[in-house]
């Protein structure tokens, strides 16, 4: 235990901080010269106030060691002016040797008060400041340290005829509590303490020593300490005396009113916001602490010995948290008295603190002076981390959600007023000029008001109950479908089973929203009807006062807008669902048109392989019929009508003579323009203006936009698919219908490379073709297929002839070349038909088209081989000597099925090369015609020869798995962006 001046000068010592930190060399090191009211730096605000001298030091003709230079700086010890020293009859500028020298110290502070200042200017110079803070949510604590006698008590407490700060601020602060009473409500209380003997005892209700407590939300608390609410300043005046009375006081012979205890007196204010109600818990401390003593200069002995020893055990303590505070130490030692437990907070805790030291400027008190000096720099350092004390009231919304209810009925009320006001205003416009009485609102539009506002918003409440549980319900069966139709298609169980327990789950889930919002619904409806039962009174009872006409209008505009906003929200509602469902229909739309798609591919499968089945092709001719009849599902407005785009056709024959069309292009208003992406539909009308033709080439161009780049040959086999491939239809009229599957963007024409007759009427139809058969097969008995089928595999050799012979549709050749397990025919295999024959072909010849698409350059009568070169093909045709005989030129047709577009054209025109002439190819056998690239057979039946699109998937050799298998993959990428429930 330190009990002795040498203890606390150490503790003080900046020769102590020099050893540890081994910076400091000068006193003025100390200063960082901080200003009043600097706001940037959160340091300990320290002011300094000197007495005057007092009686007894006058009396000692005391020299004064403080020189106060301005608001902030001062000088300890400075130099004296002094008589000249003279050495034999002259002046010496050398200093007295025998006197001490000056230490000449300035000290830089917040602020320093000049012995002649006054208890209000200590105040408004320290702790005026601090009553804003307070009020902003900060705790605040002032503290008075210096020797015995320095004028501490006089500072914090004063005199009746001076009050001290303690006063001063607590005035300030009700004065500042009035100005925010509109927005505030502000609960005070007081306690008065002191630390005697480090015991703990309440001044205002002595009792026996309190115990000190600390927790972590509270800080420092002293269980039993008496707290008092004051009313205004005089009543806190008269608590403080009263506490002053029963502080610990003896004189000793440095003070006749020496306090031998440290007094902490403590305001509590709590400010509650009146608008959010939060609220905001602020403590003021006001501590006098006991001075500092050098027991030689009080002369205490006994008992007075022993108070100035625990006196200065605390003062050490609170010393020794301040030089840690400064050193930014982690660990302060707080508890090493009751003092600097109590001060925790007020020091280095959440606290914004102003410290006032005191002292003496007189010689006499020379060593107390300088140390106070020291203390009060070295807590200048002291750095405070503070943040506002906002006590978390809990408020829900429900409580904003009034507030704001409130608010904006208030708002409508003014409204209404202003409305009344100004309409008031008018009428008596000119009138008179004087002002105008205050409008009053009528009675029964406010008693109105509010029951109808709850009404409003439990109809409110209703409507949007209502709607989710439809939402629910729909959302509920969209998914019921879904796990209706997966099975449909699904062939994985295990992931099947997944993705229905998954969407099971996901249905309960929805039932029990579903359950909820209705029993939400049931408790809301009940309370609109009570709603309405106190309308229902208010307006009995405004009836009974006296009804009149005004307010019966008044409760039908009411009772018309709750109707309105009703409605309003149920279309709302209507809305939100038809775009939903809308979105859903869509949805199906588009998996219905892949799933037809897909299965039209399968078809063609099986029928590829002979393996379709009667029931098969009623099933899929059923489905088609019902597709036909979906169609007719009209989603088309009244006003809308049939997108007509006009079309010029040029239509070429093979031998070059060009016929010119005109044509339009009706699509559906449902489907989208030529431009987009597909027409699945699309009806072409044409007449031919002029010639027969026996071979056709159609070009189609948009007049809408006609551009050269736009008149395309369509027929490519990557832009328009199977075109004119799947049905063609031969009327009697001489009709001719060409099924066409669909367009794809980009292309704006269609061409069908057709055969008219002498009549060239010409209807190009497109529709959905998928599953309908070239009707040439319908003239097929399947035994006759059955029993060549037997020849085929008796001679295996000759299968292509026998299959020509068949007359079969190219893909029945396939699958019967397939179920014979022959090779099968890549492309198509023709027959010379029989108008053919005049023209040097003998029946029978048989043409086999290349393997793979881009080699399509074979054709030869049977034993011969075909060459070909990346731009020209040549065809060896042997033509037998009577054939030649009786012809002079022979054909060889091509149509552009598998060229690309540029040498489509020159394709379609092919000539028999010179070598072909009549009489040229007499006497020999083979002959050579140029054919340009990618040739392919064209009969005078193309029904007969054309290829079909599973004709792609071909290859050799091939299983039936391999086929189904290229199918599909095919096609699955497609069904799945669809539907994400498709096939796995
Ligand atoms: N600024 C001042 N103006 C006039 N008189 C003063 C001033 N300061 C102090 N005094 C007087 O000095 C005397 C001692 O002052 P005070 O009791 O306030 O000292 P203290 O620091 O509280 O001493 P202790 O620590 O012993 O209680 C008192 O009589 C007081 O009236």
């Amino acid at each position: 235990m330190v009990l002795n001046r040498r203890d606390l000068e150490r503790a003080f010592s900046p020769h102590k901080h020099r050893r540890s930190g081994g910076q400091r060399r000068s006193l003025n090191k100390f200063n960082n010269g901080g200003r009043i009211g600097s706001q940037t730096t959160s340091s300990m605000r320290v002011v300094v106030r000197v007495r005057p001298q007092n009686a007894n030091e006058l009396e000692d003709n005391a020299r004064s060691v403080i020189q106060v230079i301005d608001e902030n700086t001062l000088i300890f010890d400075g130099k004296e002016e002094t008589q000249p020293f003279f050495f034999r009859g002259s002046k010496q500028n050398c200093r007295d040797l025998q006197k001490k020298p000056n230490k000449e110290l300035d000290f830089k502070f917040d602020r320093v008060f000049r012995c002649d200042s006054s208890n209000a200017d200590v105040f408004e110079g320290s702790t005026k400041d601090i009553v804003r803070s307070l009020l902003d949510g900060y705790n605040c604590s002032v503290f008075a340290y210096g020797a015995t006698g320095a004028g501490k008590t006089f500072t914090m407490l004063g005199r009746k005829t001076s009050p001290g700060i303690t006063y001063l601020t607590i005035a300030e602060l009700y004065r500042q509590m009035e100005t925010l009473a509109s927005e505030k409500e502000f609960d005070l209380g007081v306690s008065h303490l002191e630390v005697y003997n480090e015991n703990v005892q309440d001044l205002i209700q002595p009792s026996g020593p309190l115990h000190l407590r600390e927790d972590n939300s509270y800080g420092v608390r002293i269980p039993g300490l008496s707290v008092h609410s004051i009313r205004n300043a005089d009543d806190l005046f008269a608590l403080m005396a009263q506490g002053n009375r029963n502080r610990t006081q003896h004189p000793t012979d440095a003070n006749a009113e020496s306090s031998r205890s440290h007094s902490v007196f403590q305001l509590y204010v709590r400010m509650t916001n009146k608008l959010d109600r939060t609220m905001k818990i602020m403590k003021l401390s006001m501590i006098d602490l006991a001075g500092s003593e050098r027991a030689s200069a009080t002369r205490c002995k006994g008992m007075r010995f022993t108070e100035g020893a625990n006196i200065n055990k605390s003062l050490l303590a609170l010393g020794n948290c301040i030089n840690s505070l400064a050193d930014g130490l982690k660990h302060i030692p707080y508890r090493d008295s009751k003092l600097t437990r109590l001060l925790k907070d007020s020091l280095g805790g959440n606290c914004k603190t102003v410290m006032i030291a005191n002292i003496s400027p007189s010689s006499t008190s020379y060593e107390d002076t300088y140390n106070t000096l020291k203390y009060a720099t070295r807590a200048k350092t002291i750095k405070q981390t503070i943040k506002k004390n906002i006590v978390s009231v809990q408020l829900n919304i429900s409580h904003y959600a009034k507030v704001v209810e409130s608010l904006t009925a208030e708002n409508e009320k003014l409204k209404l007023k202003l409305k009344m006001y100004e309409a008031g205003n008018g009428s008596q416009e000119g009138a008179s000029t004087s002002v105008a009485a205050p409008v009053v609102l009528p009675d029964y539009k406010d008693r109105l008001s509010a029951p109808y506002q709850e009404l409003e918003a439990t109809n409110r409440e209703i409507s949007k109950l209502l709607k989710e549980i439809k939402l629910l319900n729909w959302r509920n069966s969209v998914k019921q479908k879904i796990a209706d139709r997966l099975p449909c298609l699904s062939i994985n169980s295990i992931l099947l089973g997944k993705r229905l327990h998954r969407i099971r789950t996901s249905v309960k889930q929805l039932e029990g929203r579903e359950m909820s919002c209705k029993q939400k619904l049931r408790e809301t409806i009940i309370k609109r009807n009570e709603h309405f039962k106190k309308m229902n009174c208010v307006i009995r009872e405004l009836n009974q006062d006296g009804s009149n006409a005004e307010l019966t209008q008044h409760v039908a505009m009411l009772q018309l807008q709750l109707e309105l906003e009703e409605k309003k929200m149920q279309l709302e509602h209507c809305q939100q669902l038809l775009s939903m469902q809308q979105n859903e229909l869509e949805s199906e739309d588009m998996i219905v048109k892949v799933i037809c798609d897909t299965l039209k591919q399968y078809r063609f499968l099986l029928q590829g392989h002979n393996i379709t089945t009667d029931a098969m092709i009623s099933h899929y001719n059923e489905l088609v019929q019902k597709l036909e009849g979906f169609k007719h599902i009209s989603w088309k407005k009244d006003e809308e009508t049939d997108d007509v785009h006009k079309f010029t056709f040029s239509i070429e024959d093979w031998s070059g003579q060009s016929l010119c069309l005109e044509g339009a292009v009706k699509t559906q208003p449902s489907k989208k323009p030529l431009e987009d992406k597909v027409i699945p539909e699309l009806m072409i009308d044409y007449t031919a203006k002029s010639g027969p033709s026996s071979s056709i080439m159609l070009t189609a161009t948009s007049l809408e936009n006609e551009t050269s780049e736009n008149e395309s040959e369509v027929g490519d086999i990557d832009q328009c698919g199977d075109v004119c491939s799947d049905r063609m239809l031969e009327d009697t009229t001489n009709r001719v219908s060409v099924s066409i599957n669909e367009i794809i963007a980009g292309s704006e024409s269609t061409s069908a490379v057709t055969e008219s007759n002498t009549n060239s009427s010409v209807t190009l139809e497109t529709g959905n073709s998928a599953g309908l058969l070239p009707v040439s097969q319908k003239n097929v008995p399947e035994n006759t297929e059955v029993s060549e089928m037997q020849r085929v595999k008796d001679k295996p050799a000759e299968y292509c002839g026998i299959l020509n012979e068949m007359n079969l549709p190219v893909d029945r050749m396939q699958g019967v070349a397939a179920q014979c397990s022959l090779t099968p025919l890549k492309v198509g295999c023709g027959t010379v038909p029989n108008d053919y024959r005049t023209q040097g072909f003998q029946l029978n010849d048989t043409f086999v088209l290349p393997r793979s698409p881009p080699m399509c350059t074979q054709m030869k009568t049977p034993g011969r081989l075909v060459q070909r070169s990346d731009t020209q093909s040549k065809v060896h045709i042997t033509v037998n000597e009577s054939g030649s005989t009786r012809k002079r030129s022979a054909y060889a047709e091509v149509t552009s099925k598998l060229c690309n577009k540029e040498n489509r054209a020159a394709a379609m025109r092919v000539r028999p090369s010179a070598s072909c002439q009549r009489g040229q190819y007499k006497g020999s056998k083979d002959h050579t015609f140029t054919v340009p690239e990618v040739p392919q057979l064209q009969s005078s039946k193309p029904s007969m020869h054309r290829l079909t699109p599973i004709s792609k998937y071909y290859k050799h050799p091939v299983t039936k798995e391999e086929l189904g298998k290229m199918a599909y993959m095919k096609h699955r990428d497609q069904l799945n962006r669809a539907h994400p429930y498709s096939a796995d």
